[in-house]
């Protein structure tokens, strides 16, 4: 079974992914990372993530670079959503999402285009949403507690931005697959919305059965 989940960031689409990965014993991908990869290399080699040959240039790292806390910063993310929107990049890292969604057996993805673009033949597509306050001030809380001093307002913008860039780019912009469930985590605890996510799964099993 391929389950996709995407979302604006700060959804709670992470979580989500992470906790039906281990209720369904399927592996797990988070896309997001790939993407912060590149944007991690592109500041490390001292590039200009708006040009396209520069973000390209950054496009082969290292496995271990996956596991950097450096990956988590906010200036990485609004970095990775610049580098995001050049096509070539996205195809850079497409036969490696598209390789894990299809192993056998499946897998859980989350992102932006996961059900759009990278499997569009998923079995169940989650799209995660929650208002651009909630999300600042759960990602806000986040990177507080890995040591950033960064200020709430800042993180607002910062995602206010990142929600706009990813949504107009001509390439796999963040939409909502035609025919993925919404779900609204705004005013639910994380374990309500993971209870929500297999309530969903399940019903879309349910249909195929
Ligand atoms: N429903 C929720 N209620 C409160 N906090 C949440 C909820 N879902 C996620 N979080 C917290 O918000 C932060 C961002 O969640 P995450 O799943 O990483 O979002 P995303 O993957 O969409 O960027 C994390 O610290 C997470 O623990
Ligand atoms: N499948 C994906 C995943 C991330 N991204 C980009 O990478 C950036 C960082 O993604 P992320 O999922 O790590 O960010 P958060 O939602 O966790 O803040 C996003 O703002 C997108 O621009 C993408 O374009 N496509």
């Amino acid at each position: 079974m391929i389950i996709a989940v995407d979302g604006p960031a700060a959804s709670g689409k992470g979580t989500i992914a992470r906790a039906l990965a281990r209720h369904y014993g399927l592996p797990h991908l988070d896309t997001g990372l790939l993407y912060r990869a590149v944007a991690a290399n592109v500041a490390r080699l001292d590039l200009d993530g708006s040009i396209e040959a520069d973000a390209i240039a950054a496009c082969d790292f290292d496995d271990a670079l996956l596991d950097d806390p450096i990956l988590r910063s906010d200036a990485i993310g609004s970095l990775a959503s610049v580098i995001s929107a050049h096509p070539l990049v996205r195809a850079s890292l497409l036969q490696r999402q598209r390789r894990f969604a299809n192993q056998p057996g499946g897998a859980v993805l989350d992102g932006r285009d996961i059900g759009t673009v990278i499997a569009p033949e998923a079995d169940a597509k989650l799209f995660i949403r929650a208002t651009p306050n909630i999300r600042a001030k759960r990602r806000h809380a986040e990177l507080r507690a890995a040591g950033s001093t960064i200020s709430i307002d800042r993180v607002l913008a910062d995602i206010r931005a990142r929600d706009l860039r990813d949504s107009t780019r001509s390439t796999a912009p963040l939409v909502p697959a035609k025919d993925s469930a919404l779900l609204d985590t705004s005013f639910l605890s994380i374990e309500a919305s993971v209870q929500r996510a297999i309530a969903i799964v399940e019903a879309r099993r349910e249909m195929t059965r």
